[in-house]
């Protein structure tokens, strides 16, 4: 038999990439990135200047299918292999990314009399503007005593699926009459390619409270939170979750054309990028710990027993890899908040002095940053510049310094910012460990392991565990288009499991992040004071962000087009 390749196509919030695997050790032959077009919309609808209000994020669903028009032809060019031989195709995705679709799988913002209702887009993961809803959701599951809520770390997000579709019910009724479903982008998208849409497991599990054994919550807690939302789950959330690396259907005749494939290639159900990345980087047991490090970090760990851990995600029996409760916990902004930093904080004198050195500000700020001993800026910072996902699961909280002088310096900022996410990691890690979820080892993709070594060893050393680095650039198209193999199966060249494709096709690099012993010691002293500042602020014992937040959206909103 022809050697067998498969395509992992990893869309993340700024781009799509499509990979071409070899099946058989797992070496990424080509990679093509496509930016998205129309970007995360989150000031006004594209071409329509209609503005969004506070907190709103939105995308462009024609972007995702560009992605595979564009990108899965680069490869397959790229490598001049022949289509027969790619026998799969898996995709992942930011999650919940969700939108509205009529009867016909037509996105709502795709219909004229539609497309200027922003509540017709697509909701990207970080729209946050659905707050109050997932507030009331919490309460009222809460104080009905709702079995579901400590498998959530006690709160659900309102970045999730029902916090998204009730905001869209309270604010544009008619938007949520309109939609015949909501969907998951990265099940509408295999939807597209196979012309058969089916929801996957991981997605419903983390994203849209489904259990393997319960389902959905009742209708009556539905009913509880709006009568209008009572019959959701068997309407507008209808349609079969399967497991992950199910075969969701063949490649049609017309995506087979658009992506220069055979039509029938095996599409693997939808998956979520961070999820992705665990088989990616070769972990399919407990006492792991993978971050997916990105513009946020998504923490993901195995267990053989469904535990309560504060703050978590959510935990998902098969929701990683079958056969494993699956843990997800994670921060709403890591990379995001250094680029605001680059762009938006940054003096003129630090971007000319990267331009002179011919290096990008953060690799100017970094090699500074490096020189200076841990504490000596006298600089603490709590990451909270895109709200909390962790153990207080609050997107309203933001961003703090502390610790200024007329003396301090960028590099000296930049550095509390990397060290305040490690902090925020270091939370999570807690909660797991002292939760009976245990973390032995810390594992990182995604794209800052590659770009910023200072960052790897302050998490190491915040942590004070050992850190292994995916040996893949892309380890969520790597573990998509292994999912993708598994859905075609062992007898069309692929895996009949997870776990088999993990153990041939998975790498980590053999350099690794040590903990430092005495940056441990001054890193846990400063840790202890990010607590006091993380509980003061996050706690109750004073809302001032929740204030100034409230006072800033009345205005936003006083001025756009949402109410
Ligand atoms: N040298 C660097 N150090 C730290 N962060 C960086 C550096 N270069 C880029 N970033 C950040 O990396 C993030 C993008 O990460 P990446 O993994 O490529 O994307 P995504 O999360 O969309 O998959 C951006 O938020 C950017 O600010
Ligand atoms: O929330 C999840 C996964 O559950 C992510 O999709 C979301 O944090 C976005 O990830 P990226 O920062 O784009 O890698």
């Amino acid at each position: 038999m022809n050697k067998k390749y498969a395509i992992g196509i990893d869309y993340g919030t700024q781009s799509g990439r499509a990979v071409l695997v070899d099946l058989s050790n797992g070496a990424e032959l080509a990679d093509h990135v496509t930016p998205y077009r129309h970007h995360v919309i989150d000031k006004e609808l594209p071409g329509l200047e209609i503005k969004l209000g506070a907190d709103w994020a939105l995308q462009h669903p024609a972007d995702y299918i560009e992605v595979l028009e564009t990108s899965v032809p680069a490869v397959m060019k790229a490598t001049g292999i022949d289509p027969a031989d790619v026998i799969g195709i898996g995709i992942d995705f930011t999650a919940c990314t969700m939108l509205p679709i009529d009867e016909q799988a037509v996105p709502l913002c795709f219909h004229e009399a539609h497309k200027r209702n922003p509540h017709s887009w697509l909701k990207l993961w970080k729209h946050h503007a659905a707050q109050e809803e997932a507030n009331l959701i919490n309460e009222t599951a809460a104080k009905r005593g709702e079995r579901f809520l400590p498998r959530y770390g006690g709160k659900i997000s309102s970045e999730w699926m029902i916090a998204k579709v009730w905001q869209i019910l309270d604010e544009a009724p008619e938007m949520y009459e309109a939609a015949d479903l909501f969907v998951e982008a990265t099940d509408w998208v295999v939807g597209q390619m196979t012309g058969n849409l089916v929801r996957n497991s991981c997605t419903a599990g983390y994203k849209a409270i489904w259990h393997k054994q319960e389902g959905y919550p009742d209708n009556a807690f539905f009913a509880s939170l709006d009568p209008r939302l009572e019959e959701l789950t068997a309407t507008k959330l209808r349609g079969e979750v399967l497991p992950l690396g199910t075969k969701a259907g063949g490649l049609t005749p017309e995506f087979a054309v658009k992506m220069g494939l055979l039509a029938g290639t095996a599409v693997a159900v939808g998956n979520v990028d961070a999820h992705a990345a665990v088989p990616g980087v070769g972990v399919v047991e407990p006492g792991k710990l993978v971050m997916a490090m990105g513009t946020s970090i998504c923490h993901m760990l195995l267990g053989t027993e469904e535990k309560e851990v504060e703050g978590m995600c959510g935990v998902v029996e098969d929701g990683i890899i079958p056969g494993y409760y699956g843990y997800e916990a994670g921060q709403s902004a890591v990379g995001d908040i250094f680029e605001w930093y680059v762009e938006h904080a940054v003096p003129a004198y630090v971007t000319e002095g990267a331009r002179e050195e011919g290096i990008s500000v953060h690799e100017w700020l970094e090699r500074r940053a490096s020189r200076l001993q841990v504490g000596e800026s006298g600089l603490l910072a709590l990451d909270w510049w895109n709200g909390n996902r962790s153990v207080l699961v609050d997107t309203d909280l933001t961003g703090v310094m502390i610790g200024y002088t007329l003396l301090t310096k960028p590099e000296e900022i930049y550095r509390a910012l990397l060290e305040a996410t490690a902090f925020g990691t270091r939370k999570i890690v807690d909660a797991f460990h002292n939760s009976g979820v245990h973390v032995k080892e810390l594992y990182a993709c995604g794209g800052l392991p590659q770009k910023n070594r200072l960052l790897m060893q302050i998490y190491a050393d915040v942590t004070n565990r050992e850190i292994k680095v995916a040996a893949s650039k892309q380890t969520p198209a790597l573990g998509a288009a292994m999912f993708g193999a598994v859905a075609a199966g062992a007898a069309q060249g692929g895996y009949d499991s997870i776990v088999d494709a993990a153990r041939n096709m998975a790498r980590v690099q053999e350099e690794t992040f040590k903990p430092i012993p005495e940056n441990v010691a001054r890193y846990e002293k400063l840790f202890q004071e990010y607590t006091l500042l993380h509980d003061y602020f996050g706690r109750g014992a004073n809302d001032v962000m929740k204030r100034l937040k409230e006072q800033k959206e009345e205005l936003v909103n006083a001025n756009n087009y949402i109410s």
